[in-house]
């Protein structure tokens, strides 16, 4: 295993543990909420994570969401992945949404919400130029290459359910 990078952590609030790692190997360091939440289905809410961090140069660090919250409750971030800036010297916060339709959610102070993924990032440099050069892709995109899911439209009581069809789905 290649030997990790020291991250320089304050702890806002005394009592909640530092970022951590579940499993050796793990990519993800989990971060806990500093307060307790009660989320209605759509709902969504900044929660404290009571640390704030500095990164060396070059990295950045990027809030996930935990899988088995997605899974269990329809949880997840508004704007996974959070990007977490080398210069940031703020408490990280985690923008969790219940995406679920129907059930509510709650956290207690201490639970993991979200996991932090530290990683080297490049910085560029942008040019300018008149035309790019060519490429094999071109500006085929947006499912251009075919594969995606159905889009099934319910059109509402009396009228049947629209398929669009194969043809439909060869891009946009
Ligand atoms: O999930 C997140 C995302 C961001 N941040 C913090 C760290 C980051 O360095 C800073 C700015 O984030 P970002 O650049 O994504 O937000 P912005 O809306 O562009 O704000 P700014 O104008 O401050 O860059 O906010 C968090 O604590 N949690
Ligand atoms: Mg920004």
């Amino acid at each position: 295993m290649t030997a990790p990078v020291d991250i320089l952590v304050q702890r806002l609030d005394p009592d909640l543990p530092l970022p951590s790692y579940a499993h050796p190997g793990d990519a993800g360091a989990d971060l806990v909420t500093a307060v307790d939440a009660e989320l209605g289905p759509g709902e969504r809410v900044v929660l404290p994570t009571g640390v704030a961090i500095a990164l060396p140069d070059g990295y950045a660090a990027f809030v996930h969401p935990r899988s088995g919250l997605a899974a269990r409750c329809g949880v997840s971030l508004v704007n996974t992945p959070g990007t977490i800036d080398a210069g940031y010297r703020g408490e990280i916060k985690v923008i969790v949404v219940n995406h679920d339709l129907r059930t509510s959610v709650s956290f207690r102070r201490g639970d993991r919400i979200a996991q932090l993924v530290v990683q080297r990032v490049e910085r560029a440099s942008f040019h300018e130029v008149g035309v790019l050069p060519g490429s094999d892709r071109a500006e085929g995109g947006f499912g251009s290459t075919g594969g995606h899911a159905a889009v099934v439209a319910d059109m509402g009581s009396g009228t049947d359910t629209v398929k669009n069809s194969a043809s439909d789905r060869e891009g946009i």
